[in-house]
């Protein structure tokens, strides 16, 4: 059976092309610049192995010019040119890339890439331009060529006059019709802000000629209009110099000149790998949260260049959401791009650098907070709240990587402190990272049920974000060391004898707190005496998962699910208050409900829980006075 090979209808491909690759217009000029770009490589490559040949990097240049008379506009390269047949098979042979065919007979050795693989990007001319029309040179060739197009009607090709080895390619830009415009591609401005956007770092100079103002020399108040040749983009790409080179001004100018923020970075983190994916990269933490960044709409990324050329604004797959506040660009040769340069085909290689980025950026925080723990501190402020999150999303399936980046204000050290901190200093006999919730630090000074666990000399770390709680529930243990807070039922902390003599006494007053009970059903799931109060008469303490303060998070939220802690009232023992709910209950049993819905009130607002009846809390308190 023979093999019938499959046929185009070339016209409608070629209208396929034009009209459905690319989401944005202007990356047509992205593509001229590489393919002018990769014609100057080209020559560079000859001359590593052809000795006739110098490259003198100097001589070589790309330039753009607009003429908004004629609308045209032309790119012209230093390059290696076309030869008649290239012109043919290259340009008239859509998906036939003679770079790829370069590439592949001169394997890069020293980091100069041919950007070009695919053979369609040249097309990308005809959505802007109604005539594309090249002369071409090539190296080693005396003739030249002029080859025209206007699109899917097919090309000429003819002897031309040219008198340098390159490659020229005129655009005859489109008239601007009533919903789309055309012009802004013959304007300086619009054509300079596309360069630096996609083109910043292509190696070779990009002239243009721009034209200003300036004083008029001998006059004093006269201005003067000139045009001069500018380069235009940056050339040289940060992330491929030497970090020794680099210094602190040239990130952070850096920073400052894409538009990463406005403040001034923490930290920068340079990364050079030339592992199985090779990349560089220039991450940074910024100096101060972006005002919307605890908001819907923070967008997170960083950039993504393809051998010095923008691919994308925001590649959200760099980050994990932990990791969100990091700004900065990756650049790796090593990408699968699919035709338009846009998405990424299969991104197997981005999640191999996000993997090793995410690694980097951690143990990088991490020896911040070794070695500068004040700039830590000034990170955590920005972002620690993130980090938490971090801990607790997805299942807690980040805690290991996340835990030792947390701090938490420590009740001794009256500061900030990692876990590690924490439970390197704990005393042998304690069993548990102690924590207090609250919503800011003197309210949590103030809870009853942090005499205990103080008295006892034991550093209590006090959590005032809503998400700390829930992190640390996330993480269960730190060092093997379980944490405890300091309202639930059980601290471990109370002697055995203690702990018998509240029991006895518990059973003496049996009749007493059962009365309590029934007068807090539904409320409380128990009334008890406590060990753990000093000077106050009262506390809640919760049983089980839920806290008091996860209750009222949980509460606030808008799918409220009426999740409640289960509460206990706890009595101090050793408090007069005590000694005067006894005496109620042998003498006025009415009296004790009045005292144990006081009790229990005064236990919701050492909370901050709300009271259900504040009039009639105002009321019992008037019944005692009078
Ligand atoms: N300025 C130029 N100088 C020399 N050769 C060129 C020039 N522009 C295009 N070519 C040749 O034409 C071919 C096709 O260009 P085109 O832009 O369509 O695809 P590409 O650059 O190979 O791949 P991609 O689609 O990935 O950009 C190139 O591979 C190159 O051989």
């Amino acid at each position: 059976m023979t093999k019938k090979q499959f046929k185009a209808e070339s016209k409608r491909l070629l209208e396929m092309m034009i009209n459905s690759i690319y989401s944005q217009r202007e990356v047509f000029l992205r593509e001229l610049i590489s393919n002018a770009s990769d014609a100057i490589d080209k020559i560079y490559y000859k001359a590593l192995t052809d000795d006739s040949l110098t490259f003198n990097k100097d001589s070589y240049y790309i330039k753009i010019t607009a003429n908004k008379e004629n609308r045209t506009l032309t790119i012209t390269d230093t390059g290696i040119g076309m030869t008649k047949d290239e012109l043919e098979n290259n340009l008239g042979v859509i998906a036939k890339s003679g770079s790829l065919a370069f590439k592949k007979e001169n394997e890069s050795k020293d980091g100069h890439d041919i950007i070009g693989q695919f053979g369609v990007g040249f097309y990308a001319a005809f959505m802007v331009a109604d005539v594309v029309t090249v002369i071409s040179k090539a190296l080693g060739s005396d003739e030249a060529y002029k080859w025209e197009s206007e699109g899917a009607e097919g090309y000429t090709i003819e002897p031309h006059e040219k008198d340098t080895i390159g490659t020229e390619i005129i655009l005859k830009i489109k008239e601007s019709a009533e919903e789309e415009s055309y012009d802004e591609f013959l304007e300086e401005y619009t054509l300079k802000t596309i360069i630096k956007k996609y083109s910043d770092f292509i190696r070779y100079p990009i002239k243009m000629d721009v034209s200003g103002q300036r004083p008029k020399e001998g006059t004093e108040d006269e201005l003067e209009e000139y045009t001069e040749e500018q380069v235009i983009n940056s050339m040289v790409p940060i992330w491929r110099k030497n970090k020794s080179e680099l210094t602190d001004e040239d990130y952070e100018s850096f920073y400052h000149e894409k538009h990463y923020g406005f403040d001034k970075p923490i930290k920068h983190i340079h990364i050079n790998v030339d592992g199985t994916v090779r990349y560089n990269a220039i991450l940074y933490i910024p100096g101060q949260t972006p005002f919307d960044f605890y908001s819907k709409e923070y967008e997170k990324g960083l950039e993504l260049y393809s051998n010095g050329v923008l691919i994308m604004n925001k590649c959200a797959e760099l980050l994990p959401d932990y990791f969100s506040f990091v700004k900065g660009m990756v650049d790796s040769e090593d990408l699968s791009l699919n035709i338009s340069r846009e998405i990424l085909q299969q991104d197997r290689q981005v999640k191999f650098i996000a993997k090793n980025i995410s690694k980097k950026i951690k143990n990088e925080l991490k020896s911040l907070m070794k070695n500068d723990r004040e700039k830590y501190e000034e990170f955590y402020k920005s972002f620690g709240r993130q980090l938490k999150f971090g801990v607790y999303n997805d299942f807690g399936s980040n805690k290991e990587l996340l835990q030792d980046l947390l701090m938490f204000y420590s009740s001794k050290e009256k500061k900030l402190v990692s876990l590690d901190d924490y439970v390197s200093r704990m005393p042998e006999d304690q069993k548990y990272i102690y924590y207090a919730t609250g919503e800011s630090i003197e309210r949590i000074e103030k809870l009853p049920q942090t005499e205990m666990v103080s008295e006892k000399g034991y550093e209590i770390l006090y959590f005032t974000e809503d998400i700390d709680e829930f992190a640390i529930k996330m993480l269960m243990t730190y060092n093997e060391k379980e944490f405890k807070s300091v309202s639930s039922g059980d601290l471990g902390i109370e002697s055995e004898e203690d702990q018998k003599q509240t029991e006895t006494e518990q059973t003496e007053n049996k009749d007493l707190f059962d009365l309590m009970k029934e007068v807090l059903a539904g409320k409380v799931s128990d009334v008890k005496l406590s060990k753990r109060l000093k000077s106050h008469p009262v506390c809640l303490s919760t049983v089980g998962e839920v806290t008091i303060e996860m209750e009222k998070v949980l509460s606030a939220m808008p799918d409220n699910q009426n999740v409640k802690a289960e509460k206990v009232l706890e009595i101090n023992s050793n408090h007069e208050v005590f000694q005067s709910l006894k005496n109620a209950f042998d003498q006025d049993k009415e009296k004790v409900k009045l005292y144990t819905n006081l009790l229990y009130n005064q236990a919701l607002l050492i909370e901050g829980l709300p009271i259900q009846d504040p009039v009639e809390f105002t009321n019992d308190m008037c019944k005692v006075m009078v």
